[in-house]
């Protein structure tokens, strides 16, 4: 940065102070709104906007200044909060704002944050991940012979699966195939067999027999040739998963987790046939949850070897809410059908917080500016294996540019509007992802309608 650049922020700094400790509350808002960064930013022994507006008195300028998303606990260079200056000052009725005003900048426009009951789809764990059976090479294989054992198969990551004729919305449940079924593909050589756990015992209660311990096993596997040939299947209605989205939303809930679990290892399986680190051979370890380099020497053998585990890619999607608490803003890609808008999204990048992420995508997407940021809720989205991170997010700026690279339209939508949305599907002015999708849960959720219904 060269020292005009310096000068030109510094003074604006200054000004900004200068607004805050005058109570000019218009040029407070108006310099937010251009420039984020000037909320946290201090001056001489440390001041903040907040701590000078708390200083004199200037309750309205205090509240914008927290609605934005202003840091209330830092302190100046003698060690006092905004908090601790308005009661030296004897601005009590700021003082007891600053001291119960945890949730105040989320006041009236985020919603409360019930959120414990919310089940995304692809997060039901129907499975007992049993990691610490991963490495107990005998007991794996023990039940990979197991005639309780259950198999479930995949050809190019898509599940084979059977309809249920008796349910009036097409539901699909996995095929559960038994160990004589699987057994020409369980030994091929394309095959990638991977752990994926045992059941609940609620849902299998002990049996003795041939299976000791009583846990009834699962395991994935998936090939590269179509193995249907292979297969002994019974009944008639069953078949590979093929297709583009939504087919993965048409699973049954009970086993979408599932699904998720062993889709996302087994695609990290056929993506990183070979060490990462040094391009060597590699073998499969643990159940299917590892891969070890076979080069002597490489470094993915000592050390931080993240490498050698499946990825998770996580993704911020959030819901961006006006500051007048009555409208949201979502957006559309040129890839989604016509009159499907949704929130904005976006991948974390390294060395980033999920705040920072959400306040980042939101800019580069639609040129809106973010202040205080919560997280709601998340889900597996295992195309081919994100975490989609939910969040509310309060907006500070409202004019929208969008980048028309990833987003070719971005819109202020109000409550009554994306309620005809979520209500009347696609007969309504423009429709929302389906259900499943953790954009659906978020709108749902800030409109007040049970998020799972
Ligand atoms: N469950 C839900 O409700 C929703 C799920 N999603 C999912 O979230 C994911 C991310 O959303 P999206 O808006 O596309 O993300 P971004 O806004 O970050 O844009 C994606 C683009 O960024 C680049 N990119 C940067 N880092 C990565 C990375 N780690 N992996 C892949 N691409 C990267 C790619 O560009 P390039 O191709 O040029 O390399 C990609 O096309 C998608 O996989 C999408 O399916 C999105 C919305 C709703
Ligand atoms: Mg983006
Ligand atoms: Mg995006
Ligand atoms: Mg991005
Ligand atoms: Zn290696």
């Amino acid at each position: 940065m060269t020292s005009v650049q310096m000068s030109a922020k510094d003074e604006m700094v200054e000004q900004f102070l200068d607004c805050a400790s005058r109570g000019d509350l218009a040029k407070v808002s108006t310099m937010i709104s251009h420039s984020s960064q000037l909320l946290n930013e201090s001056g001489r022994q440390g001041w903040t906007a907040l701590m000078l507006a708390a200083r004199n008195g200037h309750f309205d300028v205090v509240k914008a200044l927290l609605l934005n998303g202003c840091n209330k606990d830092l302190v100046n260079k003698s060690g006092q909060t905004a908090h601790g200056i308005a009661k030296f000052w004897g601005h009590r009725h700021i003082a007891r704002f600053l001291a119960s005003s945890g949730d105040v900048a989320h006041h009236g426009i985020l919603p409360s944050n019930k959120l414990t009951d919310i089940e995304t789809y692809f997060s039901r764990e129907y499975l007992n991940r049993m990691s610490d059976k991963r490495t107990d090479s005998e007991w794996l294989s023990a039940k990979q012979s197991s005639s309780e054992t259950v198999f479930i198969v995949f050809h190019n990551l898509d599940p084979f699966v059977t309809a249920e004729p008796e349910d009036i919305r097409p539901k699909l449940k996995l095929y559960r195939f038994g160990r004589d079924s699987v057994k020409e593909v369980l030994h091929q050589s394309d095959t990638m067999v991977i752990f994926l756990g045992v059941e609940k015992q609620e849902c299998s209660p002990s049996s003795p027999g041939s299976n000791e311990d009583g846990l009834i096993a699962w395991f994935a596997l998936n090939t590269k040739k179509n193995p249907t040939e292979s297969l002994k299947v019974t009944g008639s209605d069953s078949f590979f998963l093929s297709g583009p989205m939504p087919r993965l939303l048409m699973l049954n809930e009970d086993e979408a987790g599932i699904v998720a679990q062993a889709r996302s290892v087994l695609a990290w399986h056929s993506r990183y046939s070979f060490c990462p680190t040094c391009g060597g051979k590699t073998k499969v370890d643990e159940g299917g949850y590892k891969r070890t380099c076979l080069t002597e020497g490489c470094r993915s053998l000592h050390g931080i070897h993240n490498t050698c585990y499946p990825r998770v890619d996580p993704v911020v999607i959030m819901l961006v809410l006006h500051p007048d608490g009555n409208q949201c803003l979502l957006g559309r890609k040129k890839a989604f059908p016509p009159g499907m808008f949704s929130c904005l999204a976006g991948f974390i990048e390294p060395g980033e917080t999920i705040e920072n992420a959400v306040r980042r995508e939101v800019l580069e997407e639609s040129g809106v500016t973010v202040g205080p940021v919560q997280y709601v809720s998340c889900q597996p989205w295992p195309m081919p294996s994100s975490l989609m991170i939910g969040c509310f997010a309060v907006a500070m700026s409202t004019d929208i540019k969008v980048d028309e690279i990833e987003i070719e339209d971005a819109r202020w939508f109000t409550r009554q509007e994306v309620t005809d949305a979520l209500v009347k599907g696609n007969q309504a002015v423009f429709f929302m992802p389906p259900r499943q999708a953790i954009a659906h849960y978020l709108v749902k959720h800030w409109i007040g309608i049970n998020a799972n219904l």
